[in-house]
């Protein structure tokens, strides 16, 4: 039965209460953003979340925005577990891209709807501090070798003094995964990874990763074989048995390290879905995948 039109906005009261002045990190696809209608739409919903109270945080992607860029000035994306393998070069890349590109594109639509976006990188305020994860072992043909994937960081301290600065004053933070290391070099960290630890030091009320699939799959072929609720214990069994694959588990540890550390639930999204994080958020019914602690009847 479809909802009268009233109803519908009705139905979202309890929820917008619940989340007023409560704080959601958002992330954000590169795949999302290759389709500038579907970028449209998540912005937003995302400007209509701060005219609701809440305070959302962004954190974006832009994986095959950098491995595009790559590509046409003729260097070829090579990637260790779904991480790309960043060499100098690389890393002014990525850079150029994220923070030069895709977060002043993302800024400039908020303020296209009538919010008050602010880009960010781990630079501002030594927001991000982390270190180069080093040299990665894998057996080749039988023998021990040591790949070297660059730039590539983990976060070591959030540090989250400034995002509070800009939340009580309205803005919309726009963060791109650049860490900075003590010697102030740029790190290169996946974003899904970096969009935990952000939701995990600012105590967010919600993770929400939007992806280009309708959630977690149990097969990744069938869209329809959506899991919709997962705990942090079938975790670690659905990646060793290979039902989570490539960019999924960067993702699904983001969603683990923020549950883990307080934030409430992480949900994993379909971004192409228009307003699928409305409906997440403000109806009864939920889209997408539910990461959380414990099963609803142990909570
Ligand atoms: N079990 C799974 N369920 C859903 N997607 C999966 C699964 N295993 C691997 N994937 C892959 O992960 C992709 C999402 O990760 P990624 O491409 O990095 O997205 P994004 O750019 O949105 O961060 C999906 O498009 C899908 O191909
Ligand atoms: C280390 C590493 O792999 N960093 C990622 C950062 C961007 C990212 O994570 O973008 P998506 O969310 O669109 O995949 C990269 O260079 O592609």
């Amino acid at each position: 039965m479809e909802l009268k039109r009233e109803n519908v906005l009705i139905e979202a009261l309890p929820y917008m209460q619940e989340f007023y002045d409560s704080i959601m990190v958002i992330k954000v696809g590169g795949n999302a953003m290759v389709n500038p209608q579907i970028m449209e739409d998540i912005i937003k919903d995302i400007v209509l979340l701060r005219y609701v109270g809440i305070k959302p945080v962004i954190v974006h992607g832009g994986g095959p925005e950098i491995t595009e860029k790559m590509e046409r000035m003729g260097k070829k994306a090579e990637f260790f577990q779904g991480l790309r393998i960043t060499d100098d070069e690389t890393m002014e890349i990525a850079r150029m891209v994220l923070v030069g590109n895709i977060n002043t594109k993302i800024v400039s639509l908020i303020g296209v709807f009538g919010g008050k976006g602010i880009g960010l990188s781990g630079h501002d305020g030594r927001m991000i501090l982390g270190h180069k994860q080093g040299a990665k072992k894998v057996i080749v043909d039988g023998v021990e070798t040591e790949v070297d994937i660059g730039w590539v960081g983990e976060c070591e301290v959030i540090n989250p003094d400034i995002l509070h600065i800009v939340l009580e004053n309205g803005y919309i933070p726009v963060i791109s995964p650049i860490a900075v290391d003590i010697k102030g070099n740029a790190l290169n960290i996946n974003a899904d990874i970096v969009a935990g630890d952000i939701a995990a030091a600012l105590h967010a009320k919600k993770l929400i990763l939007m992806t280009d699939v309708p959630g977690l799959l149990k097969d990744v072929k069938d869209p329809s074989s959506r899991i919709s609720c997962v705990t942090l214990e079938d975790i670690d069994t659905l990646i060793s048995e290979g039902v989570i694959q490539g960019g999924m588990i960067p993702k699904i540890k983001g969603a683990a390290v923020a549950v883990e550390n307080g934030v409430e639930r992480a949900h994993i999204i379909n971004g192409n879905v228009p307003h699928s994080m409305l409906l997440e958020l403000f109806t009864d019914c939920g889209v997408g995948t539910m990461v959380c602690k414990l099963e609803k009847s142990q909570e």
